[in-house]
């Protein structure tokens, strides 16, 4: 599903330098990313994702270069085969929580929002626990709420790779499972692509794999 090869990448004037050699996640692998912080974790999701390129080397995801492909195709071919998902979730405050669910279906035309897009958004809302939540609005949230939100909207597209930003950072351990347990399930169901960075090693074992960042450098 990604294969990363000779990978070098920078930020314009900052001294930080990402050199991944190899990286290679099967489709359908389950994998936690760990490494020091600063490491460049959240960089490396950036490159798979194609919201940063490499100055050198090549991301491939689902056979896609990514580095090869211009803004509005980097754009697209996020929006129809990723979902990501940060710890700094940003819902739209001005919609309530099923539009909040539903808001990639409304600006990427490629989408469709039809009964069964609105039926699977009921589903992962209920699998969320928010099925009394949907008419609210986030601020009428509590925080594991809101992440369980983004989880959903992340979720909905069934995105063939899913990225997680330390998507259960600050989340009580009863929040924490349930986020988890619907990345997973729905990764298990879609035959998707999971890839995670966390700091919380409690929950490595739930992963197939564990890619330390710090032993990867180049
Ligand atoms: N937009 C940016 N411009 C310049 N430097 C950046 C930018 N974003 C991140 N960096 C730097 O790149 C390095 C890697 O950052 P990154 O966020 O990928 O690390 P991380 O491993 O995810 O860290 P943490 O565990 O603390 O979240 C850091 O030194 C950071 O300061």
């Amino acid at each position: 599903m990604i294969e990363i090869e000779d990978l070098e990448f920078c930020y314009p004037g900052a001294e930080f330098r990402l050199a991944v050699p190899e990286l290679r996640i099967a489709r359908g692998e389950r994998v936690a990313i760990i490494g020091a912080s600063g490491a460049g974790k959240t960089t490396l999701l950036k490159l798979m994702a194609g919201i940063a390129v490499p100055q050198s080397g090549c991301v491939r995801v689902g056979g896609v270069e990514v580095q090869a492909l211009n803004d509005r195709q980097r754009r697209n071919f996020r929006l129809s085969c990723i979902g990501f998902v940060f710890q700094e979730l940003e819902l739209f405050d001005y919609l309530n929580v099923l539009d909040n669910i539903v808001h990639t279906y409304r600006i990427n035309r490629a989408l469709k929002l039809d009964s069964r897009v609105w039926a699977r958004a009921m589903e992962l809302a209920e699998q969320a626990g928010l099925t009394e939540k949907l008419r609210r609005m986030p601020r009428e949230l509590s925080q594991g709420e809101r992440q369980r939100v983004a989880v959903c909207r992340a979720l909905l597209p069934e995105p063939a790779l899913i990225l997680a930003d330390e998507a259960t950072g600050n989340l009580d351990p009863a929040n924490k499972s349930r986020v988890l347990d619907l990345l997973f399930r729905m990764a298990e169901r879609r035959g998707a692509t999971l890839a995670a960075v966390t700091h919380d090693h409690q929950t490595l074992p739930r992963f197939d794999r564990v890619i330390d960042l710090s032993a990867l450098h180049g």
